[in-house]
């Protein structure tokens, strides 16, 4: 497919999503009903409309409209591309501008948050809103953390340097290793397949290390999800990890990944988890995710009231359940991939008042312009 064609596709598929089907299905369906399309043409297709997604509001004010077509014509001037090298009515190409759509947009440019947040964050970052709302239109960078259970990094290094995978140290956590993006040699790198490296977000790994987990601790990592935290925390304490999760078959990947990475991860039923102790119980709480909204820019889009509400009772659960299973002298840790008051400092307040013995002794405060993803972590100890 010619650039433009994969641009007219990806109109289609914005236009699915707009009226509510999810951009993995509309995306995949495009695909099932466009068979001649090769995985090249599918791939930027889909590059195409997460680019939309992340630029949903503006690309719709820019471009004139909130359609399909209309929201792909406000990407391109936002990103400089020339509209008409693209609305040329050739071929499969979009049709060309009418004179009302080549009409210039006057005026300011929405933020591309949603107004349910907007003014939180804007309140949060103050004069560095503007370049939040910048780098949050970005794409996310391809981080990797060195498994020290199998490697150093600079033995890392070389090992993907062998498969020819460029990277650099990223300074937010000292296992965390930037590739370059989109880099699609590294699923069959050596380094990846013998589990030196995993995928993750360079501030996934901060939040982890902010925990400071000790060789020695009993540690509990009560929200695992697909456990990328849990192989995280056992591999910087070196030593085991008990994982929990309150829908288990999130775990499902995880003996698989453990094995690859030589971490020894033990899963935990929640009945199992009444009357035991752990030194460090981590907590990282379902949330909005939208420290993550370059990565998933469909959240952005998704997020409403209700699910806000949801996320913080679900939140408060989380911290209630932690707070018993946390031994003396132990520490509770809790994180979310969100960068918004109400599931982050709010959250831990309202759980020191509603407990009473329960103190904040530090946090960690991550956004992308950190250099990763938005990241939130506070260290609870009993007072
Ligand atoms: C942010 S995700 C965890 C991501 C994971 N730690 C990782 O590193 O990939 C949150 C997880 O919390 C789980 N969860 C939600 N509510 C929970 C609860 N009340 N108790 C335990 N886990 C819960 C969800 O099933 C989900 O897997």
């Amino acid at each position: 497919m010619v650039p433009a064609a994969r641009y007219a596709a990806a109109m289609q598929v914005v236009d699915r999503i707009r009226t509510g089907t999810r951009a993995s299905v509309a995306l995949r369906d495009w695909g099932r009903a466009n068979r001649f399309a090769g995985s090249g043409d599918r791939r930027a297709i889909g590059d195409i409309v997460h680019d939309v997604l992340r630029h949903w509001w503006s690309s719709a004010a820019v471009g004139g409209g909130d359609g399909g077509r209309l929201r792909v014509l406000g990407l391109l001037r936002l990103t400089g591309v020339d509209p008409a090298s693209i609305f040329t009515g050739t071929g499969h190409a979009p049709d060309e501008l009418s004179a009302e759509e080549a009409v210039q947009f006057q005026g300011e440019i929405p933020s591309d948050l949603p107004s349910l947040v907007e003014g939180d964050l804007r309140q949060r970052f103050g004069d560095d809103f503007p370049g939040l709302v910048q780098a949050m239109r970005g794409r996310a960078p391809l981080d990797l953390r060195v498994n020290l259970l199998r490697s150093s990094v600079a033995e890392a290094e070389a090992a993907l340097a062998a498969d020819g995978i460029t990277v650099e140290q990223v300074p937010l956590c000292k296992t965390a290793l930037r590739a370059p993006a989109g880099d699609r040699r590294l699923a069959r790198s050596r380094a990846y397949l013998d589990g030196l490296v995993e995928l993750q977000d360079a501030s996934s790994q901060a939040a982890v290390a902010f925990a400071e987990p000790r060789p020695g601790e009993r540690i509990l990592d009560y929200c695992t999800g697909a456990g990328g935290k849990a192989l995280s925390l056992a591999a910087l304490s070196n030593g085991p990890v008990d994982v929990h999760d309150i829908a288990p078959e999130r775990m499902r990947d995880l003996p698989e990944r453990a094995r690859r990475a030589g971490a020894a991860l033990t899963p935990r039923g929640t009945s199992a988890l009444q009357g035991r102790h752990w030194d460090l119980v981590f907590a990282d709480a379902p949330c909005s995710g939208s420290g993550s909204w370059r990565r998933d820019p469909e959240g952005r889009i998704r997020l409403t009231a209700e699910m806000l509400a949801a996320l913080r009772t679900a939140q408060a659960q989380v911290l209630d359940v932690c707070a018993p299973l946390v031994a003396p002298g132990g520490r509770l840790v809790y994180a979310t991939c969100s960068m918004l008051s109400a599931e982050n400092e709010d959250a831990v307040t309202d759980f020191v008042n509603r407990t009473g013995n329960w103190r904040v002794c530090r946090t960690l405060s991550l956004s992308p312009l950190n250099g990763g993803d938005g990241f939130f972590a506070a260290w609870l100890e009993r007072t």
